[in-house]
């Protein structure tokens, strides 16, 4: 049996549209771990998500779930993911109950045992058609759809995206619960960094087609920080020392690599934490 530890490894991956390109794109989503994807809008996180399922056509790189090749073993590898993409790709006709039907003709893990209970804890019901759903009753369908085929890894792409804070702290918690078991995995796109900041375990960071951070969270979030200085610090700093800064009238806000060695060479210095959406802000806006 091949023992792997990785759920999705994704190497080399690269994919032109005009006027876009993925460049390199190449992380690992280790089993047990979620593992947060953000960028900004256009960044090619759904163009990269595509191409894990094989939505689209890659120009090159190779891309394997729990070990298998995705183009090589793709019927096998479909029984192992649980798919949530923003929006419902459901008929909106259909009621719950016909999902059951339907998912059970695909999937042969389908459980109806499970996807009911996910119902019943959803609140979800289930003599009205999807039309008659709101947003967040659509997205929870797909969660409990997406679930319910026992599934071993889940690509999410926003979805908890115009959720509400209740709706969404119940979805995050089933995500919590999913990866309990040690072989799941969760690879999970999204523009709410706070949601990220509760569940991820690695933060992967696409900018313009390319990744530009692929770390463990904590380990990121507690060895960056933000530095605010004058002019005159700002030049005592090495080119190593931070990543990226921003001018505003009278100072400087940095984003340091090693909050501990900034307080050594300014110990007077106020080192503030960094929050995820801080972080890529300075990424994207802040000057090199
Ligand atoms: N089928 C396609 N043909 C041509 N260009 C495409 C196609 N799909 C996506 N793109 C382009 O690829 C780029 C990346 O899009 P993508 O949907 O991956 O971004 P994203 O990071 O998911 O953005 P968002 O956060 O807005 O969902 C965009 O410039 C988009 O216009």
């Amino acid at each position: 049996m091949i023992n792997v530890s990785n759920a999705i490894e994704i190497e080399n991956l690269n994919k032109k549209f005009k006027g876009f390109e993925l460049k390199n794109v190449s992380f690992n989503v280790p089993k047990g771990c979620i593992v947060g994807f953000v960028g900004e809008n256009g960044a090619g996180k759904t163009t990269t998500l595509k191409a894990i399922l094989n939505l689209i056509n890659r120009d090159s790189g190779t891309i394997k779930i729990m070990g298998m090749d995705t183009i090589k073993e793709e019927k096998k590898i479909k029984e192992n993911i649980g798919v949530v993409f923003d929006g419902c790709n459901f008929h909106d006709n259909l009621k719950t109950g016909d999902i059951s039907k339907m998912m059970a003709c695909i999937y042969k893990n389908w459980n109806k045992e499970r996807y009911d209970q996910y119902l019943k804890k959803f609140k979800l019901p289930n003599d009205k058609a999807i039309k008659e759903f709101s947003r967040g009753m659509k997205m929870k369908l797909q969660i409990a759809a997406a679930l319910s085929h026992e599934p071993k890894v889940l690509i999410l792409d926003e979805a908890t995206s115009g959720l509400d804070p209740v709706i969404r702290e119940e979805i995050l918690d089933v995500f919590m619960e999913f990866i309990q078991d040690e072989e799941h995995a969760i690879l999970i796109s999204s523009h709410i960094t706070s949601d990220l900041d509760k569940i991820a375990d690695y933060l992967v960071f696409i900018h313009q087609g390319e990744i530009l951070l692929n770390e463990e969270k904590e380990t990121m979030l507690s060895r960056m920080g933000i530095l605010k200085c004058g002019e005159e610090d700002f030049r005592r700093l090495d080119q190593d020392d931070y990543i990226r800064y921003r001018k505003n009238h009278f100072s400087f806000e940095i984003l340091v690599n090693d909050k501990q060695s900034i307080k050594k060479k300014f110990p007077d210095a106020i080192v503030d934490r960094a929050t995820i959406e801080e972080i890529m802000l300075f990424y994207v806006k802040g000057e090199k």
